[in-house]
């Protein structure tokens, strides 16, 4: 579980400026800094930073192309590992359809095809992980641009453990897009290709940085959803400690250490 340290220690901070000027001397004493404890609304309430967990969780980044399969991939991994999935692009929808105060901007970047602020898409994300009882995590379509990634290290203060990349061709993605018939705003061929620059321009540098980071695993994204989900996806869950209590849905899957990507 991932839950706030800092609840229980806050109401010293407002009480009294000696106790928590002695709190900071402890805290500078253990070596960490009073911002790590707290959320910092208490300091500046433009920038809220989530505090420390009990427990780090597992957090995995999924990324591709649009129509790629990340969402159909998810759902796969959710039901064979129990991972909570947290879609950006569904968080920025519910925000539409919820009409709050963000919602109209919301809705107009994505039927552009543009990326909405990253510190407006982080901050959902932080509702979502700090709120939830699970420990592992899929944010999906996320770090879309390197500012997102940024946004996120400094708000949430966590590295993801795994970043996946549906490799997919263009042509494919288009094709899959044009027919998924979910009533999307952005499935048209006019706002494809605009996402399609903006994922060449923008969400590569990302790939390549956790590529160099050693943190992320190519996977090819053509073949039928069961097929890549039991040769590609089932095999780099399997291999984390985290997830032995499933290994039993697959037991024969191992990983090539191949599949992990990295420059050096
Ligand atoms: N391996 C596959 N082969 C054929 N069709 C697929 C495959 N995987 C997913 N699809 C279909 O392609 C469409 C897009 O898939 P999905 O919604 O999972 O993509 P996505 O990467 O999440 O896209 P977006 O970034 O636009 O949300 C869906 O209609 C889905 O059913
Ligand atoms: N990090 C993100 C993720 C998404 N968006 C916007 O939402 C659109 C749809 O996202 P999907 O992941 O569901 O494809 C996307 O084209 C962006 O407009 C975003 O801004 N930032
Ligand atoms: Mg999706």
């Amino acid at each position: 579980m991932w839950r706030r340290v800092a609840s229980s220690l806050s109401p010293m901070i407002s009480s009294s400026s000696s106790s928590s000027r002695s709190l900071a001397l402890n805290q500078a004493a253990s070596g960490l800094k009073l911002g790590e404890f707290f959320s910092t609304h208490m300091i500046n309430p433009e920038e809220r930073v989530s505090p420390p967990k009990e427990k780090a969780p597992f957090i995995t980044f999924v990324l591709g192309g649009p129509g790629s399969g990340k969402g159909t991939q998810c759902e796969k991994i959710v039901e064979t590992f129990g991972l909570q999935h947290l879609s950006a692009g569904d968080l920025l929808r519910r925000e539409i359809a919820m009409n709050t105060k963000n919602g109209a901007t919301i809705l107009n970047l994505i039927k552009d095809g543009k990326i909405v602020p990253s510190e407006v898409t982080v901050k959902l994300i932080q509702k979502e992980l700090e709120s939830s009882d699970s420990s592992k995590f899929l944010i999906d379509g996320f770090p879309r641009t390197e500012e997102n990634r940024v946004a996120f290290e400094r708000i949430i203060r966590a590295d993801p453990d795994v970043v996946l990349f549906f490799d997919c061709p263009e042509e494919e993605m288009v094709t899959r897009v044009l027919n998924r018939n979910q009533g999307r705003i952005d499935d048209n061929i006019t706002t494809m290709k605009k996402r399609l620059k903006i994922f060449n321009a923008l969400n590569r540098p990302v790939i390549d940085y956790y590529k160099n980071k050693g943190k992320l695993y190519t996977i090819n994204a053509i073949g039928t959803v069961d097929d890549i989900f039991q040769q590609h996806v089932l095999p780099i869950f399997n291999s984390f400690e985290q997830f032995k209590e499933s290994r039993h849905v697959n037991p024969k899957s191992t990983i090539s250490s191949s599949l992990v990507e990295s420059s050096s």
